[in-house]
C-alpha cells in the first residue's frame, strides 16, 4: 500500500473519500488560547504565550498532521486535547460536548476514546515491568478484559501490531526491545482501551531511520482497520505528507496554513510553509518551481520567537521576506479557498482567488 523510495518517503496513493465526511467532528479544538504562568526569580511571573486562537477537527477514519518547528505549540495543543490542561480560552469539544479535564470516571471515560502515543517509548512505558504487566494495566484499568481472557486480548493486541510471535514479545521488559518495538508496544497499550482517537505527538522522531517508515505504515494500517481519528505531530513536512490527508502548519503558537495534503505540498502559500517545504529536500521535490525560493537561504532564515514577548501582528513576520507593516501590527484573518485550503497571510486577504 505504501512504499520506501530512495530513502525518503513518496505520497501515499489518492486516499478515497473517508466515510466520515461530513459527519462532525470526533474530536475539536475551537479557538482555544494557551498562555503559561511562570514564576520567576523574586517572585516575578511571565506569561508564555504558547497557542493563540487554534482549531482543529479530528474526523473518524481521518489522519490530521500538525506541522512545525520546535517550540510552535503542537505538543500543547495535543495536551489540550489529552485534558493536560485547562485552556485559557476557547474550548476542546469530544463529539460536539465541551470536555474539561477531570477525576476518576470521568477522566477514565474520556481516556477510553482519546489516548496519546509519545515520542519517547522508553519513557512512556513502565520500564521495571514486562510487555506483559504494561498490557495488563490499561486492559484492567478500562474493563477492556477478564481474569480468563485477558492473556488472549494481550496477545491479540500483540498481533495487531505485528510484534510476532506474539509469545516471543510479551515476557519480555522494554530494554530488550528495540526502539521501533518498543513504540508498537506503546501503540498496543493505547490499542487496549478502543479508542476513538490517537494523537501520536512525533511518534517516529526519536527512532531509527530504517523503522520510522514501519511505524508510520502501521498508523496508516490501524487508521484504516480500527477507523480511527489520528493526530500525527512532527516537524517533517515529508512524513507529514506520507502519512495524512491533512496538513496544518503552526508557527510560534499560531495556526498559518492549512488544507489537503497535496494542496498545502504543490501550492504552499504561507511564506512558513514555503519555508518548511524549502528545507526539506523531499516534498521539495515536486514543489511547484519557485514556490521555496521567497527566502535566499533556508539554512540561514532566522529563529522563531521566545513567546514570553512574541512579536505584534503575524509571529513570522521577522523572518518573512514578504512582510510588511501590517504584518508588523495585526494578525490577518483567515483566508480559505475552494479547495479547503486556507491561509492566515496578509498576502491572500479574504475574498483573493489564488
Ligand atoms: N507547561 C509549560 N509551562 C510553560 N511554558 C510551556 C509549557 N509547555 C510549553 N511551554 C512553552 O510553550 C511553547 C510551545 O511549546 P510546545 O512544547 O507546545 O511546542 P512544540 O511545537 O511541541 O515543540 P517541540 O517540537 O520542541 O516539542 C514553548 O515556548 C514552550 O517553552
Amino acid at each position: 500500500m505504501l512504499s520506501d523510495t530512495d530513502g525518503g518517503v513518496e505520497a501515499q496513493a489518492d486516499a478515497p473519500e473517508p466515510a466520515s465526511a461530513g459527519e462532525p467532528p470526533v474530536l475539536e479544538a475551537v479557538d482555544v488560547t494557551m498562555h503559561f504562568t511562570v514564576r520567576g526569580g523574586l517572585g516575578r511571573t511571565t506569561t508564555v504565550k504558547a497557542l493563540e486562537h487554534a482549531s482543529l477537527r479530528l474526523r473518524r477514519g481521518r489522519i490530521v498532521a500538525l506541522v512545525g518547528e520546535s517550540g510552535s505549540g503542537k505538543t500543547t495543543l495535543a495536551r489540550l486535547f489529552a485534558l493536560m490542561y485547562t485552556p485559557t480560552s476557547g474550548e476542546i469539544r469530544l463529539r460536539g460536548e465541551r470536555v474539561l479535564p477531570g477525576r476518576g470516571r470521568t477522566a477514565r471515560e474520556y481516556y477510553s476514546e482519546v489516548q496519546m502515543v509519545f515520542q519517547d517509548p522508553f519513557a512512556s512505558l513502565n520500564s521495571m515491568h514486562s510487555v506483559r504487566h504494561n498490557l495488563k494495566r490499561a486492559l484492567r484499568i478500562h474493563g477492556r478484559a477478564g481474569r480468563d481472557d485477558i492473556e488472549e486480548r494481550m496477545l491479540e493486541l500483540l498481533e495487531r501490531v505485528s510484534l510476532t510471535p506474539t509469545k516471543d514479545f510479551i515476557g519480555k521488559l522494554p530494554h530488550e526491545l528495540s526502539g521501533g518495538q518498543r513504540q508498537r508496544v506503546a501503540i498496543a497499550r493505547a490499542l487496549a482501551v478502543g479508542p476513538k482517537v490517537i494523537l501520536g505527538d512525533e511518534p517516529i522522531s526519536m527512532l531509527d531511520v530504517s523503522m520510522r517508515l514501519d511505524i508510520l505504515n502501521l498508523l496508516a494500517r490501524l487508521r484504516e482497520e480500527e477507523d480511527l481519528a489520528l493526530l500525527y505531530i512532527t516537524h517533517d513536512i515529508a512524513s507529514a505528507r506520507y502519512l495524512a490527508e491533512e496538513i496544518h502548519v503552526m508557527y510560534a503558537g499560531q495556526m498559518v496554513e492549512g488544507g489537503p495534503t497535496e494542496e498545502i505540498i504543490q501550492n504552499p502559500q504561507h511564506p512558513y510553509t514555503r519555508l518548511l517545504l524549502g528545507a526539506s529536500p523531499d516534498p521539495a521535490r515536486t514543489v511547484k518551481a519557485g514556490a521555496a525560493s521567497v527566502f535566499a537561504d533556508v539554512e540561514d532564515s532566522g529563529e522563531p520567537p521566545n513567546l514570553a514577548a512574541p512579536p505584534q501582528g503575524c509571529r513570522f513576520h521577522p523572518r518573512c521576506p514578504l512582510a510588511t507593516d501590517e504584518c508588523r501590527t495585526s494578525f490577518p484573518a483567515r483566508t480559505e479557498h475552494a479547495t479547503g485550503q486556507w491561509v492566515h497571510c496578509w498576502l491572500y486577504p479574504p475574498g483573493a482567488s489564488t
